[in-house]
């Protein structure tokens, strides 16, 4: 073997060198090699943490699912000694107490409370629901409807202008014949017969503030809201009067009784019953309408029909050929048609039809024009569109 005494001088010098550039390669390498390991550990550390921001998240859903959950109600009314009334969605009353954290200030009637579920004290509430009355009323300020946009229910109209107009355009008639006028009226009839035109008419005759609520919402969208709702609507209209106040589909709530009163049925007969009461502790000053409307007046509780409630019961049927054509010239006349399309003729072969029915016709031959690209209506656009109509009724 070679000894370092074998070499020269200069061959131990140009061994030193490239003895010297290898080194420096390999910690280069070494060097590298350390850096990507840290960058490899920092991106580790960064997705640990973020695991373990994901766990404590999670931990805290499932703390949540395993929470007993809380009871919503409303407060109907406050006793002293931290005790009030409240009503469950399904109808159901309790008598429950609050602690000394809760401020008996707000625990008005309407507010909304969450309950615990093991002994039904009060553990937290929520302002009353403003918004949900906005919900579930529709305010027009000034409906636009008149009575010419009605067609074929003049009888209908000239009751209406006498027993809802007259009250409120000139009270003092009644007065001075010493009479009440009429409160409320009850418009019968099947759907889309213009029952909502008429008291949206009326309203626009007496430029009174119409508000529509919808009873049958009362059993499905605001149970548990309903007595409160009624009541709201009453005071909304005589802040706002004159005004008309039309309850569509009243069935929902102003069915026959049938024995039962548990949880929802209790709470639809509560809903009537604040109807009744409002209706019968209202002045009948005039400046309010009351207009019910029904397509089964066959189930309603004779107490809504009673004097000083809906005492006047106005039948709004289907209409008969001639104010068919009416209603197909009402809703034509801003259309562009053929000269000689024949209304007479399109009347004859809609029986059957509702005027909402009819107005469906109009806009359906409007879209086959619009189909055919052609810029008018003709005759068998209309032939078409009552086809259609009426297989679409046929089928549903
Ligand atoms: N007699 C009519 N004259 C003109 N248009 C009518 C007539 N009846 C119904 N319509 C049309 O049908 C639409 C629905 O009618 P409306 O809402 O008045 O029916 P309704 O009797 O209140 O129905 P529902 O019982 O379903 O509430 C109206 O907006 C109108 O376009």
């Amino acid at each position: 073997m070679e000894s370092v005494d074998d070499f020269t001088k200069e061959e131990l010098l140009e061994t030193i060198e490239l003895l010297k550039d290898e080194n420096e390669k390999t910690v280069d390498e070494l060097m590298e090699k350390l850096r990507s390991i840290e960058g490899e550990q920092f991106k580790t550390s960064i997705s640990n943490r973020q695991m373990e921001g994901k766990i404590r998240e999670l931990k805290g859903e499932i703390n949540s699912f395993k929470k007993t959950p809380l009871i919503l109600a409303t407060v109907t009314e406050v006793f002293d000694d931290k005790q009030v009334g409240i009503q469950g969605a399904v109808g159901h009353e309790f008598l429950v107490t609050y602690p000394g954290s809760i401020k008996k200030e707000s625990l008005v009637p309407g507010a909304r409370v969450a309950l615990n579920q093991k002994n039904l004290g009060v553990v937290r509430v929520f302002p009353p629901k403003k918004d949900r009355n906005v919900a579930a009323m529709e305010i027009d300020e000034k409906p636009e409807t008149t009575y010419d946009d009605i067609g074929g229910l003049d009888p209908q109209i000239t009751e209406v202008k006498e027993t809802v107009e007259l009250p409120i355009k000139n009270p003092e008639i009644f007065k001075e014949i010493g009479i009440d006028p009429p409160k409320g009226i009850l418009l019968y009839g099947p759907p889309g017969t213009g029952k909502t035109l008429l008291a949206k008419a009326v309203a626009n005759e007496t430029n009174a503030t119409f508000i529509k609520i919808v009873a049958s919402e009362f059993v499905n969208k605001y149970l548990g809201e309903g007595s409160r709702i009624v009541r709201d609507v009453f005071e909304l209209a005589k802040e706002k009067s004159p005004a008309i106040i039309f309850i569509d589909e009243i069935d929902a709530i102003g069915t026959k009784r049938v024995g039962s009163s548990e949880g929802a049925d209790r709470e639809v007969q509560r809903t009537l019953m604040q109807l009744l009461a409002e209706l019968d502790g209202f002045e009948s000053r005039g400046d309010v309408g009351i207009v019910a409307a029904t397509n089964r007046p066959d189930i309603l509780d004779e107490a809504l029909l009673r004097p000083g409630r809906f005492d006047r019961a106005i039948a709004v049927p289907n209409p008969v050929k001639e104010s068919r054509q009416k209603i197909l010239e009402i809703h034509t006349a801003k259309m562009k048609i053929d000269e000689d399309i024949d209304f007479d003729e399109i009347s004859e072969v809609t029986e059957g039809l509702s005027g909402a029915d009819l107005k469906a016709v109009c806009t359906e031959a409007g879209m086959f024009a619009i189909r055919a690209e052609r810029k008018q209506v003709i005759a068998k656009d209309f032939l078409d569109a009552i086809d259609k109509i009426m297989s679409d009724i046929k089928i549903s």
